[in-house]
C-alpha cells in the first residue's frame, strides 16, 4: 500500500480533506520563503485536526536550531522532513525521526545519498527546483536506481493524471504532493486531493492484480 503525504497546507478546510481522502502524512512548511510557509503555532492549530494514525510531517529549508526547536516545541509527534543542504550530523542533532530530501539530478548518486542518510526514515526524491522544493516540477524517475533505498518518498509535480504511472515505474513507498493538488499555492482543493488520493489507490489495486 502506498503512503500519501500532502504538503504545503495552510487551512483547516484542507487539512480535513487530506484526512477525509485518506492522507497518511500532512506537511507544513516552516520558515521557507514559500506562500505555503505557516508559523510553528499556526501548524500545532492545524495539527490539532489530525486523528490518530495520520502524521504531521514539520518541512525545514536550512533552519537555525533556534527554529527547529520551535517548530518541535510545537509539534512534539512530528517527523521532520529536511529540504535544504542539511547534513547528516545536523538531522541526527533533532534526535528524532526524519525524512531527507534529495534533488534528483542526472548523475546524483542516490545510493550513495541514502547510505549517508541511513538513519533517515526515509528519502524523499524531489525535482531540483528554485527555493529547494514546491515546485510542481517532474523529475527523470529512470534517474531512480532500482533497490536504492528501502523507504523512497516519490516527490515533484505528481498529481492525479501521473501519479499511478510513478507507482507503478518506482514502486515508492510513499508520494508526495503539494502544487498538483492546490488552485493556488497554499491553497488545495478538496477536489484534487480526493482525485489524487483515488488514483494512488488504483495503481495500488492494479499492483495487486
Ligand atoms: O512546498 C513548498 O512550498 C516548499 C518550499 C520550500 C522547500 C520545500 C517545499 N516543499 C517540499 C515538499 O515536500 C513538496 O511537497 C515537494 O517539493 C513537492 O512539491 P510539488 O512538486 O509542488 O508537488
Amino acid at each position: 500500500m502506498t503512503r500519501i503525504k500532502i504538503c504545503g497546507l495552510t487551512r483547516e478546510a484542507d487539512v480535513e480533506a487530506a484526512v477525509a481522502a485518506g492522507a497518511d502524512a500532512i506537511g507544513f512548511v516552516f520558515y521557507a520563503k514559500s506562500p505555503r510557509a505557516v508559523t510553528p503555532e499556526r501548524a500545532a492549530v492545524l495539527a490539532r485536526l489530525l486523528p490518530a494514525f495520520v502524521t504531521p510531517v514539520g518541512l525545514f529549508v536550512n533552519a537555525t536550531d533556534a527554529e527547529l526547536q520551535a517548530g518541535m516545541a510545537a509539534l512534539p509527534n512530528m517527523l521532520v522532513q529536511f529540504h535544504g543542504d542539511e547534513s547528516p550530523a545536523d538531522c541526527e542533532r533533532v534526535r528524532r525521526p526524519y525524512l531527507r530530501a534529495a534533488a534528483m539530478v542526472p548523475g546524483f548518486d542516490l545510493v550513495d545519498f541514502s547510505t549517508r542518510f541511513s538513519s533517515a526514515q526515509g528519502i524523499l526524491l524531489d525535482a531540483p527546483v528554485a527555493g529547494y522544493g514546491g515546485g510542481g516540477k517532474v523529475f527523470d524517475w529512470s534517474l531512480i536506481p532500482p533497490n536504492a533505498a528501502s523507504h523512497l518518498v516519490l516527490s515533484g509535480g505528481l498529481n492525479a493524471a501521473n501519479v499511478g504511472d510513478g507507482i507503478a515505474r518506482v514502486r515508492p513507498w510513499a508520494v508526495d504532493v503539494s502544487s498538483g493538488v492546490e488552485v493556488s499555492k497554499g491553497i488545495k482543493s478538496a477536489d484534487l486531493i480526493h482525485e489524487f488520493c483515488r488514483a494512488v489507490k488504483r495503481a495500488d489495486a492494479e499492483l495487486l492484480r
